[in-house]
């Protein structure tokens, strides 16, 4: 049977990925997406600002919503002090498993917690099933027109407190207008925009950093 491109991604990290090694994780797929196949990971230019709000938050809890191939995963939670946690939400089983390969080849299982269902069933359990109290990043990437509905399901759920970061991919493409003007808006939060390209291409994409005020 045909080898799907998240199969052919995972065959491309197990073959030039050194085990272990986060960071040769990160450059096996973008090699394989920019010479080979584009896959719609963050990439290694946006993946680039991804790291500085990391590095800068230093946060304790991750929220990573639409985990994909767990490129994001991987980069972020490469950047993570030791007892901090991640946890990613993806709903399509055969990503799922795809990303549980990559994320236990960079050897980050102790780090990752990637749980396979939908972000408006798991949020609302974050607090009971995971121990969650706070959430001090929100990673968004998953569909763009969900963006909105699950920030006001965080806010309501009581996962943000003041200083949380929502950072979400794809702003402007695919793009994700309703949401671009709700954190713009509304007095709640103190929104950035960090100007970048489509992943692997010359298109303009970019980042938004939202800081919940409380
Ligand atoms: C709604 N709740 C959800 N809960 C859990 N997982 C969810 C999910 N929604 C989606 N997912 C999962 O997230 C992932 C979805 C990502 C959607 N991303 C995009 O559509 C996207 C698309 C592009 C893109 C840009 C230009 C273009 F021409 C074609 C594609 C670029 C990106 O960086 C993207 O992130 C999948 O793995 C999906 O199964
Ligand atoms: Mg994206």
């Amino acid at each position: 049977t045909q080898s799907t491109r998240p199969q052919r991604l995972l065959g491309a990290v197990q073959k030039n990925a050194t085990r272990g090694d986060p960071r040769s994780v990160v450059k096996a797929i973008d090699e394989f997406c920019r010479h080979k196949e584009w896959a719609m990971n963050v990439g290694d230019e946006k993946g680039c600002i991804l790291d500085s709000v990391v590095s800068e938050l230093n946060p304790a809890t991750v929220l990573e919503l639409g985990t994909y191939c767990g490129y994001s995963t991987v980069r972020i939670a490469s950047l993570l002090p030791p007892h901090a946690k991640l946890i990613t939400l993806e709903f399509n089983p055969d990503y799922a498993k795809i990303a549980c390969q990559v994320i236990a080849w960079a050897g980050l299982e102790d780090k990752i917690q990637l749980v396979e269902g939908s972000s408006a069933e798991w949020i609302p359990k974050m607090k009971e099933h995971f121990g969650v109290k706070m959430l001090d990043l929100v990673f968004m990437d998953h569909w763009k027109d969900d963006y909105l509905p699950d920030t006001k399901l965080l806010e309501d759920c009581g996962l943000l407190r003041k200083g949380s970061v929502l950072l979400a991919d794809n702003v402007i493409c695919p793009g994700s207008p309703d949401y671009l003007k709700y954190v713009r808006r509304s007095p709640r939060y103190k929104s950035q925009y960090f100007r970048s390209h489509l992943e692997y291409t010359k298109a303009e994409d970019g980042l938004e950093k939202s800081v919940f005020l409380g």
